[in-house]
């Protein structure tokens, strides 16, 4: 039997499997896998997905761990393990606008983003009711040409919101990358999956 560990694909695969280098673990099969999406090491299944697509299979138990991001999380709210904060895929949500000093705000702003829930929430927080337009990308667009008045997204560098003559006017939260578990996993395949969180995490920060 081997554990079955679901990956973003992208940013988070690269950086999860220099990670796991790093704690002795051979991933040499995984290196020229091409457009292969499900690969197996000795002790391992890999898959390659979407972040959110990451949650479903481990929900569905298809995968036993998966490695995603905390936005993913924040945004959709899986029914998994949610165990803890990986040392990488490090970023905030922030919501953004175009600096225009001495511009008296709208009543009601329209917010474009690629996570409504994130955003409805954090604007409930705060009682301000807005419009929210829903995107699947490139969002620092959006107040440019006059789609929204501004944006909830991700921010690592601000090298994005700078580039596009935005400026980050609220920060909503800390992110990383997450290791989580399907449920029934950890308690069947326990013997298997526990060494190998106790190498992802060092055993003075397990709780
Ligand atoms: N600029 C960034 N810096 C650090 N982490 C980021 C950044 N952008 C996204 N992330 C994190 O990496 C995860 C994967 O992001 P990535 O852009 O690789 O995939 P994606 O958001 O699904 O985009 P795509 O639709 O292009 O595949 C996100 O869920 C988030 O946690
Ligand atoms: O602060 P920075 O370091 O510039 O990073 C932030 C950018 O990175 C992400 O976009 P991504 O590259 O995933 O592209 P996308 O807009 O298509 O989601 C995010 O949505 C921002 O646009």
């Amino acid at each position: 039997m081997k554990i079955c560990i679901a990956l973003t694909k992208g940013r988070l695969e690269e950086q999860f499997l220099n990670y796991f280098r790093t704690l002795s673990y051979n991933i040499d099969p995984l290196v020229n896998k091409g457009r292969k999406l499900s690969v197996e090491t000795e002790n391992f299944q890999f898959i390659f997905a979407k972040g959110v697509d990451v949650a479903t299979y481990v929900e569905h138990g298809i995968a036993d761990i998966g490695i995603i991001g905390e936005d993913i999380l924040l945004e959709y709210q899986p029914d998994v393990y949610n165990l803890l904060p990986l040392p990488f895929g490090k970023c905030r949500f922030s919501l953004a606008e175009q600096e225009k000093k001495g511009v008296k705000r709208k009543q009601k702003r329209t917010i474009a983003t690629k996570y409504p829930n994130v955003t409805t929430d954090f604007f409930r927080k705060k009682g301000e009711s807005v419009d929210i337009v829903k995107l699947e990308g490139s969002v620092e667009l959006a107040p440019l040409l006059g789609l929204a008045d501004a944006i909830v997204d991700i921010v690592e560098t601000g090298t994005t919101l700078r580039e596009n003559g935005l400026i980050v006017t609220e920060d909503i939260h800390w992110i990383s990358a997450r290791c989580i578990a399907n449920r029934s996993s950890l308690k069947i395949k326990r013997e298997l999956i526990t060494p190998l969180i106790e190498a992802i995490f060092p055993k003075e920060e397990i709780r």
